[in-house]
């Protein structure tokens, strides 16, 4: 075992991540918020954390190893905050949006599904507005009502009272709980699906996924041997592996990259 290994790291994650970094053909996607960047108030200001950044771009020079961003941010709103190069894959709104190398898929909404996205909009900003700190981030097939800056039991109010104004407005619309947010779209799509076709693309033999929220748990039940989950923080789990943080996930990402480079650069 490489003797580099950071003392934050459980010593059965590095030995994980020493069999990850043997694959032939590795695929290393990662969670946006929560897990890349710590969390902030202000979306826009979120960003990677430096170590684990250069860590997946030293990643994405090495031989046979591609690197993604899984995220239920908007696709531009991944664009701007991670900054990275065009050979990242990019899956945005939970993989409704993708920028891979050579092709960038518009979300093309029909008639019908941008009433929707109307209505739902107009939902959400009445929730919002009667409960303080409470506000409603647009994006392309629905919106995240933010409860962050709300008091605890107001956030739990507001996305009940919006919940149940969802159920009654009907239609097909997929609602997802996270970390402070509740996500409203008329596109069902999720980062489990991303992931697969991300594994299919790539034609990676073995993958880590490293994700902190409800909507990353759709990836870590469709990952298969050898390849590795990680959650980053607290709360349950289908994730074989846990970090505290972003912190130990860039420390993972650091480490990861020292052994792929050894594994393919001898
Ligand atoms: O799938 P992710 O990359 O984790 O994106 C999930 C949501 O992240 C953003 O909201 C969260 O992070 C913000 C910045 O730290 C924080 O202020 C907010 O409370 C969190 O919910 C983003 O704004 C959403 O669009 C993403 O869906």
């Amino acid at each position: 075992m490489n003797e580099s290994v950071p003392s934050s790291l459980p010593t059965d994650l590095a030995r994980e991540l020493q069999r990850l970094a043997e694959a032939t053909t590795l695929l290393v996607a990662v969670d946006f918020d929560g897990t890349l960047a710590p969390e902030v108030d202000d979306p826009a200001a979120a960003r990677a954390l430096p170590a684990a950044r250069v860590a997946l771009l030293r990643l994405l020079d090495l031989p046979r190893t591609r690197v993604a961003l899984i995220s239920g941010r908007a696709l531009d709103s991944l664009v701007s905050v991670a900054d990275m190069p065009d050979a990242v894959l990019l899956a945005g709104s939970h993989g409704a949006e993708t920028r891979y190398p050579g092709e960038q898929t518009p979300l093309g909404l029909d008639p019908e599904e941008e009433n929707r996205v109307r209505r739902l909009g107009e939902i959400l900003q009445a929730v919002a507005g009667r409960f303080r700190g409470a506000w409603v981030e647009v994006k392309p097939a629905g919106f995240a009502l933010h409860t962050r800056l709300s008091r605890p039991e107001d956030a739990a109010v507001a996305e009940r009272e919006a919940l149940v104004a969802l159920r009654a407005e009907g239609g097909d619309i997929t609602i997802r709980g996270g970390k402070n947010v509740l996500e409203v779209s008329v596109r069902s799509a999720t980062k489990g699906e991303a992931f697969a076709l991300l594994r299919a693309i790539t034609e990676a033999d073995a993958a880590l996924y490293a994700g902190d929220d409800e909507t990353d748990e759709d990836v870590f039940v469709v990952m298969r041997h050898p390849d590795l989950s990680l959650k980053s923080g607290h709360g349950d789990t289908a994730a074989r592996q846990r970090v505290a943080g972003p912190a130990d996930v860039a420390d993972a990402l650091v480490l990861l990259a020292d052994l792929r480079a050894e594994a393919t650069l001898g």
